[in-house]
């Protein structure tokens, strides 16, 4: 099982656990030993040399602990185990010299060192193991002289070769055993990397999302291409406004009536979520479907991760808390981001963008007239006549529905590459970012069409429903027919002689 605990990389106090080469070899270690000495006690009592053998045999009985407690307490445990099996060819060498070399144990012995060094050290160690054996079994030869018994009993044979076979068979099962470990531990790995690299791209993701659905789209889109064999859906409702505010999506997985009317009902169930996976239902095909709240993830929302999968283990548990927690925080920052960026580009009464926006979106168009000649733009400037008069008969707040009104109604005339913002109190502004007068002229007369002398109810103070006749004063101008720093000032001069020649025509109506 995956643990991601272990992902920290915060060291744990306490008992060092010694490394695994050393926990694998203590066991066949303790045997050869154990064996050893077996053999050491059979050959004495055979020639009756009582303690002079079984003495020191005795002592060879404490190499494992003692390599055991060596392996635990050294910094480096894996190092500390290869000195070990460097040693136990140094020591058995010197035991078959012991033993006068007879050729049976001698044999077993050594090839036991030699492979058990080759297994965990390759051709190095083994040639370092033959060295140590052979110096070891020198050695003891030097200093207390050369003597040989080849042959001992059969039944002493017999036990010899028992004891190799058992101990060959100790050791390959040891080995399965490591090799099972290492396949496992690749295994995770390369699942952990998996989800690393899912949650790096949730994150990249969450950067380049312009708003909640793409954000939604893409996260699953990429979840479902690192990870095919699942299938991924997100559903997302605002606490407190469920019905209004609601996101979904879905990659490598088809919802039918019955899982949406499920879901339907989980989502209304905020109170009694639970907080982790709970299975939805069998779909036919045998696979499952799994919900992963977001509770208490969000600040304002509520959601869940929905996966379809064959079968819920604690590996993909954590997998799925680990992305809701991703999804969860990206979906976040973002609302966050897109109410700070509507704060600072958009005005509070209208929604329209605010002068500062619109000043931003002037200077690029400036800039790219000066680096493009031929890249024109316009302006439109527009002024609603007659808001102080509202205002001072009727009250602030019809003031500001004659405001909102005319803001709804300029915005159903103008194109989504047109930026309409509110330039000041009862001032409107179209920026045509990459065309020429005929745009604002176009935009004009729409609105002398289409809203001037149209009526408006909105309500007074005082609660009296009023009506209205729209009127705005229009002043157009475009960067071929001034400088580009000038087109801003030109068609506002336009509009105040608008607004100056519709005066004098109302003063001359009477
Ligand atoms: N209700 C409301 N009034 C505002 C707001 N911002 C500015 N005003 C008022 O709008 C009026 C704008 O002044 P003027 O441009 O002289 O008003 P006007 O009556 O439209 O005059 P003309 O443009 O000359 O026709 C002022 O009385 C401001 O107090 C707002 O957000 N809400």
């Amino acid at each position: 099982m995956v643990d991601f605990k272990t992902l920290s990389t915060r060291a744990q106090p306490g008992f060092k656990r010694p490394h695994r080469l050393a926990l694998a070899t203590l066991g066949p270690r303790a045997f050869a030993f154990c064996h050893t000495f077996g053999l050491t006690l059979w050959i004495a009592l055979v020639e009756g040399s009582g303690w002079t053998l079984i003495g020191p045999g005795l002592l060879l009985l404490l190499w494992p602990a003692l390599a055991y407690g060596h392996a635990v307490l050294a910094q480096d445990s894996k190092r500390a185990e290869f000195r070990n099996l460097a040693l136990d060819s140094l020591l058995f060498g010197m035991w078959c010299g012991v033993l006068d070399f007879y050729v049976l144990a001698t044999v077993t012995i050594g090839l036991a060192c030699f492979m058990n060094n080759m297994v965990v050290g390759g051709l190095r160690r083994l040639a370092v193991s033959m060295a140590l054996f052979a110096a070891g079994a020198l050695g003891w030869g030097l200093s207390a002289g050369f003597e040989f018994r080849p042959y001992v009993s059969t039944e002493l044979d017999i036990y010899q070769v028992t004891g190799a076979v058992l101990y060959f068979l100790a050791l390959a099962y040891v080995m399965y055993g490591q090799n099972r470990k290492i396949g496992r531990s690749i295994a995770e790995i390369k699942f952990q990397n998996r989800v690393f690299h899912a949650l790096l791209d949730l994150g990249v993701v969450a950067n380049r999302a312009s708003n909640i659905h793409t954000l939604l789209d893409d996260s699953l889109k990429h979840l479902h291409a690192d990870f095919p064999e699942y299938g991924f859906a997100v559903f997302l409702q605002e606490r407190q406004r469920p019905e209004v505010t609601r996101y979904a999506a879905v990659a490598g997985l088809r919802l039918g009536a019955e899982d949406e009317r499920q879901l339907g009902g989980l989502l209304a169930t905020l109170q009694e979520r639970p907080e982790s996976t709970v299975k939805l239902r069998v779909k036919p095909d045998g696979e499952q479907l799994y919900a992963t709240p977001m509770a208490g993830r969000l600040s304002m929302y509520e959601g869940w991760l929905i996966v379809r999968a064959p079968r819920l283990d604690r590996r993909l548990e954590r997998m799925l808390t680990l992305f809701v927690d991703q999804l969860a925080a990206a979906t976040e920052n973002k609302l966050l981001h897109l109410a700070l960026k509507k704060t600072a580009e958009r005005d509070g009464l209208t929604g329209l963008y605010n002068r500062g926006f619109f000043e931003s979106a002037l200077q690029l168009s400036i800039q790219g007239k000066a680096q493009s000649p031929n890249l024109d733009f316009a302006v439109l400037m527009m002024d609603v006549d007659g808001l102080k008069q509202v205002n001072d008969r009727h009250g602030h707040v019809a003031g500001d529905q004659l405001i909102t009104t005319v803001a709804e109604r300029l915005q159903v005339h103008c194109r989504a590459s047109d930026i309409l913002a509110r330039y000041g109190g009862d001032e409107f502004v179209v920026l045509f970012p990459s065309a020429d007068l005929a745009a604002a002229n176009r935009l004009a007369s729409l609105i002398r069409t289409h809203l001037e002398g149209q009526r408006c109810s909105i309500t007074s103070a005082n609660g009296e429903r009023l009506t209205l006749e729209l009127r705005l004063s229009l002043g157009g101008a475009s960067s071929c027919e001034t400088s580009a720093q000038e087109v801003l000032a030109l068609a506002d001069e336009r509009m105040y002689d608008d607004k100056s020649e519709r005066r004098r025509q109302r003063a001359a109506l009477g």
